[in-house]
């Protein structure tokens, strides 16, 4: 059963439309503040993301819940995190595979192919829950803009 916590977002949108999705996978966190976290780990992240729009496609949908899923869960499921060099980096703390920074990658995936919609949805909220006691909640700023 999916996590039941839905945090509300603000927009100017006509529609909304969630999706949930379970993602396995690994990650490390490469700095000595992490403590244990420095080793790979695993973790079942649950994730909510949030599309709003006034315009409808072809299909009559916002967007495809399906082609959400496809995005997101085919890519990152039984992945390493680490390993998915474009989103994230070892090498800088803004792009360590952390929860922020989970949910701000999935936001950016997500978005860049919003963009490529007539429509023109937007990402206005991802959710992402990596242990039963930590969850982050990235919006972007300006819910028009693209990214
Ligand atoms: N702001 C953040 N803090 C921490 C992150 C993070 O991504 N962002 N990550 C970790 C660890 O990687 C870990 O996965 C989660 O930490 P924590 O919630 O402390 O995990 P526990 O299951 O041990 O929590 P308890 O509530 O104590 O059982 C650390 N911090
Ligand atoms: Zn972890």
């Amino acid at each position: 059963m999916m996590q039941q916590i839905y945090p509300q977002v603000q927009h100017p949108f006509q529609f909304e439309l969630n999706k949930d999705m379970h993602i396995a996978a690994a990650h490390y966190i490469p700095h000595e503040d992490a403590g244990k976290c420095q080793k790979v780990h695993g973790h079942t992240y649950f994730v909510n993301i949030t599309i709003a729009g006034d315009e409808l496609d072809e299909s009559g949908f916002l967007v495809n819940f399906a082609s959400l899923k496809k995005l997101i869960h085919n890519r990152f499921d039984h992945s390493l995190l680490n390993e998915h060099t474009d989103l994230f980096s070892d090498k800088d703390s803004n792009y360590f595979p952390t929860t922020e920074g989970v949910a701000r990658a999935i936001y950016e995936v997500i978005q860049k192919d919003l963009n490529t919609k007539e429509n023109k949805p937007k990402c206005v909220q991802v959710f992402v829950r990596e242990t039963p006691t930590s969850y982050v909640v990235f919006r972007p700023k300006n819910k028009e803009e693209q990214v």
